[in-house]
C-alpha cells in the first residue's frame, strides 16, 4: 500500500491472458467493494513464461510461475499477487502468505478438438496434447492406445497448436476457457470421476505480506469459505504426498453441509497403475482428512509410483 491520500493496491501479475483476467477480476471486485480504493496492475514476465520448450518438471516446476511475483511483493514493488491455486506451491516464502481464496469456477477438465465431438470418439492411436502428468496417467488408463504428446504454453498458445493440426485433441482446464470467454471451445466437460482434477483447479488465490493488516482487511471481502475448505483439503493431500511441481496426482474435494468428501488419485505415467481412494469427514477437519487420504494412498502403493516418477 502506498502512502497517498487515496489508498492504492498494486497487483503483481503474469502477462498471460488468463493471469491478466484473474488480476482484473480481483481488481474489479476490490474496487466494487471499496470505492475509495485504486487498484493497479503490475505485469511481469516469469521464468516459467520464458522457458517454453522444456518440460516443466525439468526446469523447477510451478514455482517458476510465482517466484518473480513474490519477490516483487517482498521488495514492495507490489502488494498482492493473484494466482491460479493449482499453480501455488505448498510452502510460502518467509513474510508472505496465502490470504484469500476466491469462489471456484468449474473445476473440471475440458476436451477440446476440432475434429472429434467427445473423448469416446477418438480413434485408435489418436494424438492427445497435454503436459500434465495427472492428465496423462488418467487418459492412458482409460485409453492405452492414445498417444500423449507434450503441450506447453499458455491457453491461447495451446489452442493455436491444436488449430495448426499438431494434435487430434487437447485437454485443458475448463475454468481457463470459460474465463477467457471461449466456452464454445469445450466439446465435452470431463466428469471429475473420469478425470480427477488437480488440487485447486478453477480457484484463484491471493497472496500478500504476512504483516499487512490493512491490505488483508480489504481482501477479506473476496474470501469464499466453501472454496477455501475444498482447496485446503486438496492441498493438504498433495503436501502429505510431497507432491512438488509436476506430479501424477489428482485431488478433488466437495462440500455438502458440514461434510467434506475428498477423492485422491496417484498414477503411473503409462496409466498401468492407478490408485484411488476417498475420505469423508467434518469440514472443520479438512486438512487432517487430506493428510489421512495421502497416508491411505501411500499404503496402497502410491509411494512406489511416486518414487519411480521422481527418479525419471
Ligand atoms: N497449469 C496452467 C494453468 N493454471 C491454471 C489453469 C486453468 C485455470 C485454473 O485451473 O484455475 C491452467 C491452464 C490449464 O490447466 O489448462
Amino acid at each position: 500500500m502506498t502512502s497517498s491520500t487515496k489508498p492504492v493496491i498494486r497487483i503483481a501479475t503474469r502477462e498471460s491472458a488468463l493471469a491478466m483476467w484473474q488480476a482484473y477480476y480481483v481488481k474489479n471486485k476490490l474496487e466494487l467493494a471499496h470505492p475509495e480504493l485504486t487498484v493497479v496492475l503490475v505485469p511481469m514476465t516469469t521464468k516459467g513464461d520464458q522457458i517454453l520448450d522444456t518440460p516443466l518438471a525439468l526446469i523447477g516446476g510451478k514455482a517458476l510461475f510465482v517466484k518473480e511475483l513474490e519477490v516483487a511483493i517482498l521488495e514492495d514493488r507490489a502488494d498482492i499477487a493473484v494466482h491460479s491455486m493449482k499453480d501455488v506451491p505448498v510452502e510460502f516464502p518467509e513474510g508472505l502468505m496465502l490470504h484469500t481464496i476466491c469462489e471456484r469456477e468449474d473445476p473440471r477438465d475440458a476436451f477440446v478438438s476440432n475434429t472429434y465431438q467427445d473423448f469416446a470418439s477418438l480413434p485408435n492411436g489418436a494424438v492427445v496434447g497435454t503436459s500434465s502428468l495427472r492428465r496423462q496417467c488418467q487418459i492412458k488408463a482409460l485409453r492405452p492406445d492414445l498417444v500423449i504428446k507434450d503441450l506447453r504454453g499458455n491457453v491461447n498458445t495451446r489452442l493455436r497448436k491444436l488449430d495448426e493440426g499438431q494434435y487430434d485433441a487437447i485437454i485443458l482446464a475448463a475454468a481457463g476457457l470459460i474465463r477467457l470467454e471461449m466456452p464454445e471451445r469445450i466439446k465435452q466437460h470431463l466428469d471429475t470421476d473420469m478425470l480427477l482434477p488437480a488440487n485447486g483447479q478453477g480457484a484463484v488465490g491471493i497472496e500478500c505480506r504476512t504483516n499487512d493488516p490493512l491490505i488483508q482487511g480489504y481482501l477479506a471481502t473476496l474470501e469464499h469459505t466453501e472454496t477455501r475448505i475444498r482447496v485446503l483439503t486438496e492441498r493438504a493431500m498433495n503436501r502429505a504426498l510431497e507432491g512438488g511441481c509436476q506430479v501424477p496426482i489428482g485431488a478433488y474435494a466437495t462440500v455438502d453441509g458440514d461434510q467434506v468428501t475428498l477423492k485422491g488419485l496417484v498414477g503411473s505415467l503409462d496409466g498401468s497403475h492407478i490408485i484411488t481412494d476417498q475420505v469423508i469427514g467434518a469440514t472443520s477437519q479438512g486438512e487432517a482428512l487430506g493428510t489421512q487420504l495421502a497416508k491411505q494412498l501411500l499404503a496402497q502403493g502410491a509411494d512406489v509410483i511416486l518414487k519411480e516418477v521422481y527418479k525419471g
